[in-house]
């Protein structure tokens, strides 16, 4: 489990010319946590990676590490190390030589690199592959040297960008299990940039959801996926209804037209909000028994269920139901209190984005 607090990014803002690429952002990172920047392409995942990293400069704000400020300090001086998309292991050496690279700078001993050589190779699940050369290595298992590489050095914390981005699904899958157990071995700090949703709830203690150079969410993957704070976090991690709606008064919200009970409170009479469904959350039912009525348009079978459209209200409505509800079939939709998330209107992004304080 996660621990103490450990770097503490603070009021971090960075501009390339014009483009504001992070706009002060605050954010801190906990001693021996998973925690992973999830979010669309060009949010600032990876600068804000760069930044901790200290490959590059904020504009302002601080770069604080176990209490110490470290933001002018280059990356060689700072008790990380990095795992980039692109393996980077030198060509001409071999694993061996790949591994026992930044130990040899270090001026570390002969037996020291032998051992810390073959501890690493066993963490990665690669033991007697110190003399083979890195181009007879598959993409996983390059990727898995290059960890290697930076393991040797003991770093409190491995910053990973986007690692398994070049690899194959299966490989991908696989490589996530993988990377859980050697954090919980290592027990030390990942931080993980990706843009990919389910790699992100699969691995991590913490998502932190960037959008825009925005913190727009902080949480476990349960508090991102079943309380997302608003329509751009539950649009961006699964699927879901995203439905313009009416607070009527606490307990009472008005979709599509139609009165529905919720639990949600602290939304003025009257309101407009956005209502988040996920599709699972909705029950089919017969016409008779729902204020809301439709049809389903579309029918695709998904292996664990069937993922269907229904046009009701003038909404079209994503359904993922183990019922089979053939097209044209008249149902009515049906919705627990629970599941039904309102979440404010966006407004200015300064309002949206959370702190961490808040999670
Ligand atoms: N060295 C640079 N010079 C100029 N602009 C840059 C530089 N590095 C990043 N940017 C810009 O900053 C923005 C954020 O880039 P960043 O790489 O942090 O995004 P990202 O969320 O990691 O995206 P991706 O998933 O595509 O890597 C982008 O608009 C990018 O073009």
């Amino acid at each position: 489990m996660a621990g103490g607090k450990l770097i503490d990014l603070m009021g971090i803002t960075k501009k390339f010319g014009d483009n504001v690429v992070l706009d002060n952002l605050d954010l801190y990172i906990k001693e021996n946590e998973f925690l992973t920047l999830l979010g669309p392409s060009g949010c600032g995942k990876t600068t804000t990676l760069r930044i901790i990293g200290g490959f590059e400069n904020p504009d302002s704000g601080k770069v604080i590490f176990d209490g110490k400020d470290v933001t002018k300090l280059p990356p060689n001086e700072r008790p990380l190390n990095t795992v980039f998309q692109k393996y980077a292991l030198f060509p001409h050496m071999s694993i061996a030589e790949n591994i026992a690279f930044g130990l040899k700078i270090k001026k570390k001993s002969k037996t020291y690199i032998q051992d810390k050589i073959k501890y690493a190779l066993k963490l990665v699940n690669l033991e007697g592959f110190e003399n083979r050369s890195p181009d007879s290595l598959s993409g996983g298992q390059q990727q898995r040297i290059a960890i290697a590489r930076a393991i040797v050095n003991e770093p409190k914390v491995l910053l990973l960008d986007e690692p398994l981005g070049a690899l194959d699904l299966k490989l991908r899958q696989d490589m996530q299990y993988e990377l859980i157990r050697l954090k919980n071995e290592l027990g030390i700090t990942f931080i993980y940039v990706t843009h990919d949703q389910e790699e992100a709830l699969t691995m991590s203690d913490t998502i932190v959801v960037m959008n825009q150079g925005y913190i727009q969410q902080v949480g476990t993957p349960e508090m991102i996926y079943n309380e997302p704070k608003n329509a751009f976090v539950a649009d961006f991690i699964g699927e879901s209804n995203i439905i313009p709606s009416t607070m009527l008064e606490d307990g009472l919200v008005s979709i599509l037209g139609t009165k529905f009970a919720c639990v949600d409170k602290d939304f003025g009479k009257n309101q407009p909000v956005d209502v988040v469904i996920r599709p699972e959350d909705i029950d089919l039912i017969k016409e008779e028994e729902s204020a809301l009525n439709g049809v389903v348009t579309s029918l695709i079978f998904k292996g664990v269920h069937y993922e269907m459209e229904v046009l009701a209200g003038g909404h079209e409505w994503l359904v993922h139901s183990t019922d089979l509800f053939p097209v044209g079939s008249k149902v009515g939709i049906k919705v627990d209190p629970f599941d039904i998330h309102i979440m404010n209107k966006p407004q200015s992004e300064d309002e949206e984005a959370a702190t961490p304080d808040e999670y």
